[in-house]
């Protein structure tokens, strides 16, 4: 029903050669087209040749982030119809190092999920809780905190079109995973917060799992009842080790 997306955020990392690595090891693999949805997020100048790299390949490429106008005096950002015009299908909206090193708020978070909606890109938004928040149980609180804050901006039409990640931000690069039940558990909150604003589309909305994934913990997490995929990022470094999880999810 809800078909697995594993998508790899190369985060401010890799190179053309990298890019040319990922897209022959793709060539060379073989997929069932419609079992899973693979996505490679790198940085913004790479999106072209990931696109030409990707041809004929399943995977679908993805950018990091996007500013939440059209156009206009905003120096460094890059628009919705621009990320469009380069074949991008997903954008990441809300990462926890978006929120902390940049400073984006949950307005800005919203501006930027309505920006990519209305190309038509997927935007996929980033939830989860600091180690200090965990320790004091308020895990629940934020991590749904940060999903209402978007569901609500968002008309029906338009919350068909997200995913949801989340990604405790004490698992993130620290080797340091969720169990799976610690995972699940945040899952489950997420979908029945999600049954608040419509059965069905609690039922249809993919929620990943992103925290320190790689090939050895992939399928335990990825067979819980709530975990549709992964957002991956040191691991989607190494085509060995994304390819061997988009395996564990298909
Ligand atoms: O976007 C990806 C996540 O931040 C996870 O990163 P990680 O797999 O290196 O822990």
């Amino acid at each position: 029903m809800r078909i697995p997306l594993i998508a790899g955020n190369w985060k401010m990392n890799g190179s053309l050669a990298l890019i040319e690595d990922f897209g022959n090891a793709f060539s060379r693999t073989s997929f069932l087209s419609n079992a899973i949805d693979i996505a490679v997020i790198p940085p913004f100048l790479y999106l072209a040749n990931a696109d030409e790299a990707f041809e004929g390949t399943p995977v679908q490429i993805g950018a990091q982030t996007l500013y939440g106008e059209a156009s206009g005096a905003f120096t460094g950002a890059v628009s919705a119809s621009m990320l469009k015009e380069f074949g991008v299908h997903y954008v990441l909206v809300g990462h926890s190092e978006r929120r902390t090193l940049f400073k984006e708020d949950d307005a800005a978070i919203l501006a930027q999920a309505r920006a990519a909606i209305d190309e038509g890109i997927v935007p996929i938004l980033c939830v989860g809780e600091t180690l200090e928040e965990r320790d004091e149980n308020r895990f629940d609180d934020v991590v749904l905190g940060q999903l209402d804050a978007v569901m609500k901006g968002l008309s029906e039409e338009q919350r068909r079109q997200l995913v949801v990640a989340y990604e405790p931000v004490w698992a993130i690069g620290t080797g340091r995973t969720a169990t799976p039940e610690q995972a699940q558990e945040v899952h489950a909150s997420l979908r029945a917060r999600l049954r608040h604003y419509d059965e069905n589309l609690a039922d249809n909305m993919r929620l990943l799992y992103g925290g320190s994934m790689k090939p050895a913990n992939a399928q335990e997490l990825l067979s819980q009842a709530d975990i549709d995929g992964g957002l991956i990022g040191g691991a989607s470094l190494k085509p060995d080790d994304f390819i061997a999880i988009c395996h564990a999810a298909g």
